[in-house]
C-alpha cells in the first residue's frame, strides 16, 4: 500500500476531477474521485496509523463551490447549497473528514478554498482560458473569445498565497476547518476587460457569448468571508487581483511570443487543452 511505503506525515488531498462543467457530463466518475477518493485515502490513513502507532495530519481541498446558490459573503458558518455534481462530492468529503475527526481523533482539516488561480492553471478554467487568448489575439495568433456566463462573480486569489495557507493549517496545535479567500470579488466580464486592457485591447472587440459554455445550473457569485481563518492562522492574501491579472497576461504573452516565433519559423505547433469547456 503506498501510505505504507511512503509513510507521510502530511496528507494533502488534492485529486479531483476538478471542472464544474464536466461534472455534469461525467458525473458518475466526478463522484468517485472527488466523494469517494477522500474516503479512501481517509480509510487508508487510518488504518495506517492503528497498526503503527504513527500520526498523519490530513488537508481535505474542501471547495467553495460547496456554497453555491447560498448568499454572499460566505464563510464557515454559511450552509452549504451546491450547484453542480462536482460541488456535491465536495461536500461529502467536507463532512467525512469532519467525521474522522470527531470519530477517530485524527488530525484532519478542511481547507475550503475559493478560487485560486496562477499561471498553472488549466486552460479549460475561464481565467487563464482568458488570459491564454490575450496572448494569442495580441500576437494574431486567434480572432475571437467565446465564453459562457459573463456576469457570474468569483473571489480570485493567487494559488501560490492559498498553497502557503493549506501548509499552515497542518502546522498549528489543533486541528479544525478554515475558508480562504481574498474578500474581493469581480465579474468573469471584468476579468476579461482588465486582462484586455493590459495589452491595449477592448475585450467587447474580441469576447462573444456562447451558450456551449453554460451550466445547467450556475454559481452566481462567490464572495469568500476568511475573518475567522485569518485571525486564527495569521495569514492574509499577498497578490491583489490586478497582480494576479497582469501576472497570468505577462505569462501567456510570452507563451504565444513562442508560439509565433515557431509558426514563424515553419514549425508546427500542438496547443495542448485550449478551452473547450
Ligand atoms: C473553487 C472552484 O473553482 C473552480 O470552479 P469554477 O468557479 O467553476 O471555475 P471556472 O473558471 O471554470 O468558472 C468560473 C466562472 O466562469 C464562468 N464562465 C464563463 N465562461 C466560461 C468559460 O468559457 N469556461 C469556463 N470554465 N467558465 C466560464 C463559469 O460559468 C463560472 O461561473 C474550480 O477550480 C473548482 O474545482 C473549484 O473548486
Amino acid at each position: 500500500m503506498l501510505v505504507e511505503r511512503i509513510q507521510p506525515d502530511e496528507v494533502y488531498n488534492l485529486g479531483a476531477q476538478s471542472h464544474v462543467k464536466v461534472s455534469y457530463d461525467q458525473p458518475e466518475y466526478t463522484a468517485d474521485i472527488v466523494g469517494l477518493g477522500t474516503l479512501r485515502l481517509l480509510e487508508a490513513i487510518r488504518d495506517y496509523m492503528d497498526r503503527t502507532g504513527k500520526q498523519v495530519r490530513f488537508y481535505q481541498a474542501s471547495s467553495s463551490e460547496m456554497f453555491g446558490a447560498a448568499k454572499p459573503p460566505q464563510g464557515l458558518h454559511t450552509p452549504f447549497h451546491p450547484r453542480s455534481p462536482y460541488a456535491v462530492a465536495k461536500v461529502y468529503s467536507y463532512w467525512q473528514t469532519v467525521n474522522h475527526r470527531e470519530a477517530f481523533d485524527m488530525y484532519a482539516c478542511n481547507g475550503i478554498l475559493f478560487n485560486h488561480e496562477s499561471p498553472r492553471r488549466g486552460e479549460t478554467f475561464v481565467t487563464r482560458k482568458i488570459t491564454r487568448a490575450v496572448g494569442r489575439i495580441k500576437m494574431d495568433l486567434q480572432d475571437k473569445l467565446f465564453l459562457g456566463n459573463l456576469d457570474a462573480k468569483r473571489d480570485w486569489g493567487h494559488a501560490r498565497d492559498y498553497v502557503e495557507a493549506m501548509w499552515m493549517m497542518l502546522q498549528q496545535d489543533t486541528p479544525r476547518d478554515y475558508c480562504i479567500a481574498t474578500g474581493e470579488a469581480y465579474s468573469v466580464r471584468e476579468f476579461a476587460e482588465k486582462a484586455f486592457s493590459q495589452v491595449g485591447l477592448n475585450y467587447e472587440d474580441y469576447v462573444q457569448v456562447d451558450p456551449r459554455y453554460f451550466r445547467p445550473a450556475e454559481v452566481d457569485y462567490l464572495l469568500g468571508d476568511a475573518s475567522e481563518t485569518n485571525a486564527v492562522l495569521g495569514w492574509t492574501p499577498r497578490t491583489s487581483f490586478d497582480q494576479l491579472v497582469t501576472e497570468m497576461v505577462e505569462h501567456d504573452l510570452e507563451l504565444a511570443r513562442q508560439e509565433k516565433t515557431l509558426l514563424d519559423a515553419g514549425h508546427q505547433v500542438a496547443l495542448k487543452g485550449i478551452g473547450n469547456t
